[in-house]
């Protein structure tokens, strides 16, 4: 670079010469403690007094697990950063900026997680005002990118920045120092003039864009100004971010994640907030996050730069929404079917179950139902209390009047206090219900042992009977009666043999009872009608049967209120089911025919989720019943707990539906609600996708968005096409900027029209592939995107073929499954690419993809081509679609022509 005048080299190289001897005193400094193994954990408490607490010690081998690591981090990377501030008094300070904990010792080397490393983000001339209250201006600040060479540190594409020049970068801090020295030794002239030449190679105006090598999302360790306030914002804000493509919303989100997990780096507010709330789940802090994603895809792009981050198992946390739904409603909370007979219903991805209405306003259909379904609990509970109140017995009565009571003075909504106040009756309904139970149940055993005396192999013959039930198909459990099953709690998992035969002698004959006393009928086809009908007169006489049937109906009534939050949430599936069928009568919401009662749809379950997690969110967010979770009233809730999370993340939010956002958020846990998305409506890739702030504002109850628009994946020259196919599809502006200072200049995109057969396209594609290695100096990251899972394959293997001679391997990435870390050419389906970037992407047969997808083929052309960095080629098997075709003066052949 030519103009720098003496003072600035002098001052570059003051600059290099500190810097580098900071480094080796910091890797020196952090190579000593590893060895010293101050880091060791427990075994250094000399005297570890048995009684002190195993967490205690647990903590201290997780700092001291961490300690080691920011060492070995340290030892080859000592800072990231050099901020020179001046303070109030005129007095200047010099901050090293370092990625994970400071080693001790080395005054002004602070963390880029810490407070003070907010510095490094800042613009020159901006005020910060330190942890201690004191107020500093930024005079200078330097990127560093430390590297330990044989002979010692150098720091690579340095980026300085002073008030009255740059930002420059300096490829070699260290070579700025050699050189100096040669010029003084070189004493001929050829010599001076390649050291003057070097100099100024060494030396670049701006900064410069790197070059993507490999796949994976690239490190950033020092964030811009505005994503910096972003990531620090407190652990407990729900936050969503949105901005176009390659705005860095995913490097934030990470990068807050990392910061947010290292208890360290949390303040007390903060600190406080996540004890209890760890202690409640069972699960340390740092564990306790899950990120979604909506693809398997994007989650193993991202497993590097969380590895960076030093967050541990990723693998387990960062989820797709298919495979967790799936786990919630299967195993944890009983609403789809399981081997073992529980659950109630079965998972269909093509169901055609939801109508218009339902697939355009899914959360116009949730509130409805989940309003019915409340309506529908406290009717119940209505009738429940009526039905007591009635009784006979005196007990029973009164027990039945106070209950309808505290009914009639809670509101219908609010449900909490209502339970509060039912709990307090809970002994009382407790010795009732054991009473009744005790009553009924002897005058059916001794039915049963009458039976017995007359025919002591009733029982067994019973168990045979029962057994061969268990072989025939088509035996209707789902429609049994509602009385069943959750009441009674004989209906262990016995499922042969005498026990067995037992119990359902007992749940068959009050099944029975019950009808009689509430007049109605025992499905002939359900398990207890075939059993009825094999004992014909060998239950209850016709006096018992009515005696015992209403002392049944009693206890149904009473055991309502037993467990009424268990029940509530618990019967939220049937509910959903019944509300499913009087809206299929009435001709809302479902289609009328074509499913069974039993199936389910993905974005159904989604709605029953939701239900379900509301509801015991409600309840889990007051204080009072979090205090109480051990008490009876409560402790059907506690599983709850275990499900929620310190933080909830999404990737690519609007992906998800807001149904599905806010079952997300309702994994937060209550006391943090700590949750943070980005995403853009742009980008939206699913039919079910959010597509507006306010959807997501029904979904995120108080959440602040935060917009980006800084671009800094892309060229100029794509970043024009992007917003050109945004102008052109939907009609409105992209804000988007491209990034100070950076030589963002490219390439024009290339355009390749009438090619049909696989081989023109493969020539092409090869040509062009040749092309960006000849110019880049080496193969980047490259993705071909075809259109179908089955063009993966074969494109893979005509590329080889065509690229064979030039060692270039292309990988066919079948199923969204990454394969290697290492650059070279990858062919993917178009569906697996959101989130992901390269240096260079191919999307071939974009005429085709308009015809395939014609709902959502501007988002696929418009995430596809903002993958790519700074070579972007298209080929039309006939000619650039419709909707697109005013864009192809922005094309060329391929990347020759420069702006
Ligand atoms: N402050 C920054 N300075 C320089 N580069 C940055 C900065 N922030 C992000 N980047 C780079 O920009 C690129 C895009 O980042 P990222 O994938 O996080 O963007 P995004 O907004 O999530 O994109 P998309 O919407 O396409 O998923 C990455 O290569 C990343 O390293």
């Amino acid at each position: 670079m030519n103009g720098l005048n003496d003072n600035s080299r002098d001052y570059l190289e003051q600059v290099a010469t500190e810097a580098l001897a900071q480094f080796e005193k910091v890797a020196t400094a952090a190579k000593s403690k590893l060895q010293d193994g101050e880091a060791l954990g427990s075994d250094t408490l000399a005297n570890v007094n048995t009684m002190t607490s195993s967490s205690a010690i647990q903590k201290l081998d997780q700092i001291s697990q961490s300690n080691r690591e920011s060492y070995q981090r340290l030892s080859t990377e000592p800072a990231i950063a050099r901020v020179v501030v001046v303070d109030e008094d005129g007095k200047e300070h010099t901050y090293y900026i370092c990625r994970t904990t400071p080693v001790s010792g080395i005054p002004n080397l602070a963390s880029y997680l810490a407070p003070v490393g907010r510095l490094a983000s800042l613009g020159i001339g901006s005020e910060f005002k330190l942890p201690n209250g004191t107020i500093v201006e930024v005079l200078e600040k330097a990127r560093l990118q430390p590297s330990a060479l044989e002979n010692g540190w150098d720091s690579r594409d340095t980026v300085l920045e002073v008030e009255h020049f740059g930002p420059l970068t300096v490829e070699s801090l260290r070579a700025l120092l050699i050189e100096t020295d040669g010029e003084e030794i070189t004493e001929d002239l050829l010599g001076q003039l390649l050291a003057e030449e070097s100099i100024k190679d060494n030396i670049i105006e701006g900064v410069r864009r790197s070059v993507i090598t490999k796949m994976g999302l690239r490190d950033q360790p020092i964030l811009d100004q505005y994503q910096d306030e972003i990531f620090r914002l407190p652990l407990d804000q729900r936050l969503l971010i949105l901005g176009p493509p390659g705005t860095g919303k995913t490097t934030t989100l990470i990068r807050r994640l990392g910061q947010k997990l290292d208890q360290s780096f949390l303040d007390e507010r903060e600190q406080r907030l996540v004890e209890p709330a760890s202690a409640e789940q069972n699960i340390a802090h740092a564990n306790s996050w899950l990120m979604f994603t909506p693809t398997e895809l994007l989650k193993q792009y991202l497993k590097e730069a969380f590895a960076r981050e030093s967050v541990p198992a990723s693998d387990l946390r960062i989820r797709t929404w298919h495979d967790f739904r799936r786990e919630l409603a299967r195993n944890a909370f009983g609403v789809l079917r399981t081997a073992n007979g529980n659950g109630l219903f079965i998972l269909k991805d093509d169901l055609n179950s939801l109508n218009k209405d339902a697939l355009n306003s899914p959360t116009q259909l949730f509130d409805e139902f989940n309003k019915w379904q409340r309506k529908n609990y406290a009717q119940e509970l209505h009738q429940a209390a009526r039905t007591l109140q009635q009784a006979k017995a005196p007990d029973v009565k009164n027990l039945g009047e106070e209950l309808a009571n505290i009914l009639a003075h809670a509101a219908d909504n609010a449900l909490a206090s209502r339970f509060t106040s039912l709990a307090a009756q809970l002994p009382k309904v407790q010795t009732l219900v054991a009473r009744l139970k005790e009553e009924s149940d002897s005058k059916i055993r001794a039915a049963l042992n009458l039976q017995l005396n007359r025919d002591r192999s009733f029982l067994d013959e019973l168990a045979r009977f029962i057994d061969g039930l268990q072989q025939v198909q088509g035996i209707d459990n789902d429609e049994q009666d509602d009385f069943d099953a959750d009441e009674d709690e004989d209906a262990t998992p016995l499922r042969t043999g005498r026990g067995a035969a037992v119990n359902a002698y007992m749940q068959a004959v009050r099944a029975q009872a019950r009808a009689a006393a509430s007049k109605r009928s025992i499905s002939k086809t359900s398990r207890n009608g075939r059993i009825i009908e094999w004992l014909a007169d060998r239950g209850l006489n016709d006096a018992d049967r009515a005696e015992v049937g209403a002392k049944l109906l009693i206890q149904t009534s009473l055991r309502r209120f037993l467990n009424p939050v268990k029940r509530y949430i618990d019967g939220i599936p049937k509910r959903y089911r019944a509300f499913r069928r009087e809206c299929q009568e009435s001709g809302t919401w479902y289609q009328s025919e074509g499913f069974e009662a039993r199936e389910i749809h993905p974005l159904e379950l989604d709605i029953v989720l939701l239900a379900i997690l509301r509801a015991a969110g409600d309840l889990l967010s007051r204080p009072s019943i979090l205090r109480d979770i051990e008490s009876p009233a409560w402790s059907s809730l506690r599983p709850f707990l275990g499900h929620y999370r310190n933080q909830v993340l999404v990737d690519e939010a609007t992906d998800f539906s807001p149904i599905q956002l806010a079952c997300m958020a309702a994994l937060a846990h209550p006391r943090l609600r700590s949750f943070f998305a980005c995403g853009d409506f742009n980008q939206r890739l699913t039919t079910w996708g959010s597509r507006s702030t306010d959807e997501l504002k029904w979904a995120l109850d108080n959440f602040d968005v935060k917009e980006v628009s800084v671009s800094y994946r892309q060229s100029k020259q794509l970043n024009e096409l992007a917003r050109s196919i945004i102008s052109t599809v939907s009609g409105h502006e992209q804000n988007t900027s491209l990034p100070e200072h950076m030589d963002s200049i490219g390439v024009t995109p290339a355009l390749l029209e009438y090619a049909a057969d696989i081989t023109t396209v493969v020539d092409w594609l090869a040509d062009r592939i040749r092309e960006i290695e000849r110019f880049v100096g080496q193969l980047p990251s490259i993705a071909i995107f075809v259109n179908a899972e089955e063009d993966v394959a074969p494109m893979a293997e005509a590329l080889n073929a065509r690229l064979a001679d030039h060692n270039i391997q292309v990988t066919a990435c079948r199923e969204g499954q990454a394969v290697g870390q290492e650059s070279n050419v990858r062919v993917f389906d178009i569906q697996h690419i959101k989130g992901l970037e390269f240096e260079a992407v191919f999307f071939v047969g974009v005429d085709q993809l308009a015809e395939l997808q014609p709902t959502l083929f501007d988002k696929y052309l418009y995430v596809g081509t903002t993958r790519a960095a700074t070579y972007l080629g298209l080929t039309c098997k006939s000619t650039l679609p419709a909707t697109i075709e005013s864009l192809r003066d922005q094309f060329g052949q391929n990347w020759c022509q420069r702006d």
